[in-house]
C-alpha cells in the first residue's frame, strides 16, 4: 500500500492537497487542494473534459495520482474503496449480461465478500432493503437489461447503496432521466446525507446541486486543449456557487446560469 503523505482525517471524508490525477502519466485534472468533510453533498460541476469522471475515478484509485496526496475517509483510496458506493456513468454500462437486477444489486456486496464470498442472511437482507429503496422491489427478478434506463439506474444505486457506503460517488447520474426518476434520485441523495453519508455527484444541473447538495467543487478545462483542468471554486453553496466563479470554470462569457442547467454557446454547438 503506498503511503500518500497525509496522516489522519479529522472527520474528512477525502481531502486533497496539490493533488493531480490523469492517467498514462498525463495528468488531466490538477491543483486540487480541499477538504469535504463527512457528511456533505458535493456538487461537481464543469466543462466536458474538465476531469470531473477522472476525478471520481482518482478517489476511487482508479486514475493515477500523478502529483500531491490524497486520502479517502482517512485511508488511501485503495484501501478505502470498500466504504465507497459508485454510480458510473450510464454510457459505461454493460446491458448484455443475463443478470437479473437482484443479482447486479448482490454484486454491490462482492467488494467487501470477495467475488467467491458467501452473501449471509444479513447481506441479503441489505440487497432487498436496496431494492426497497430504489422502489424495485416489482423488478427484482427482471433481467437487468430488459429494464429502462431509468430503472437500470435505480438498479445500479441500489447496488451502490447495498453496503452501506461512508462514501458514495455518483456520475452524471440525473442524465435522461425523467421528472419522476430524478426526483426520486434527489430524495434519495438527501436521505443518505440525512444519515451521515458523504455524497459527491457530478452534474450539468444546478437545480440538483441547490436541491441535494451542501458543497460545490467548479472545475475548469485548460485554456488549450489537452491541459489538465483545475478548480475553480470550491466551497459552500452560498460562497462558491457564483456566476463568476462559473465563468471562470466555463471559460466562456456567453455562459447561462440559471436555476436549472449550465450551458454554454459553445457546449451547445458541440452536440
Ligand atoms: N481512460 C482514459 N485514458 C486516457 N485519457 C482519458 C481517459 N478518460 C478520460 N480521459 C481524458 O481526460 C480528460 C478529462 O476527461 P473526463 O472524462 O474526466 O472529463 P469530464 O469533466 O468528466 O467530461 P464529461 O463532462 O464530458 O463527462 C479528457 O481529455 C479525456 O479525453
Amino acid at each position: 500500500m503506498s503511503d500518500t503523505g497525509v496522516t489522519g482525517h479529522g472527520g474528512a471524508a477525502l481531502h486533497l492537497a496539490g493533488a493531480a490525477f490523469g492517467y498514462g502519466g498525463v495528468t488531466r485534472v490538477e491543483d486540487l487542494d480541499l477538504v469535504v468533510p463527512e457528511g456533505a453533498a458535493v456538487a461537481l460541476i464543469g466543462p466536458n473534459g474538465s476531469g470531473k469522471s477522472t476525478l471520481l475515478r482518482g478517489i476511487l484509485g482508479l486514475a493515477d495520482l500523478t502529483a500531491g496526496s490524497v486520502r479517502v475517509l482517512g485511508e488511501t483510496p485503495e484501501a478505502a474503496r470498500r466504504s465507497v458506493g459508485t454510480l458510473p456513468q450510464s454510457d459505461a454500462r454493460d446491458t448484455s449480461l443475463p443478470v437479473t437486477v437482484r443479482t447486479v444489486v448482490t454484486m454491490g456486496l462482492y467488494r467487501e465478500a470477495g467475488p467467491f464470498g458467501r452473501i449471509g442472511r444479513g447481506g441479503r437482507e441489505a440487497v432487498q432493503h436496496a431494492i426497497d429503496l430504489v422502489g424495485l422491489s416489482a423488478f427484482a427478478g427482471r433481467l437487468f437489461g430488459e429494464l429502462s434506463g431509468g430503472q437500470q439506474q435505480r438498479a445500479i444505486l441500489a447496488r451502490a447503496l447495498a453496503s452501506h457506503p461512508r462514501l458514495l460517488l455518483l456520475d452524471e447520474p440525473f442524465n435522461g432521466l425523467d421528472r419522476e426518476n430524478r426526483e426520486m434520485l434527489l430524495d434519495l441523495v438527501a436521505r443518505q446525507r440525512d444519515e451521515g453519508r458523504t455524497v459527491i455527484v457530478s452534474t450539468h444541473d444546478l437545480e440538483i446541486a441547490k436541491a441535494a447538495c451542501t458543497h460545490v467543487l467548479l472545475l475548469a478545462s485548460g485554456h488549450e486543449p489537452g491541459e489538465p483542468g483545475h478548480p475553480a471554486a470550491f466551497g459552500t453553496l452560498a460562497d462558491a456557487l457564483t456566476l463568476d466563479a462559473v465563468q471562470h470554470a466555463f471559460h466562456d462569457s456567453t455562459v447561462e446560469i440559471d436555476e436549472h442547467t449550465v450551458t454554454t454557446t459553445r457546449e451547445v454547438d458541440a452536440q
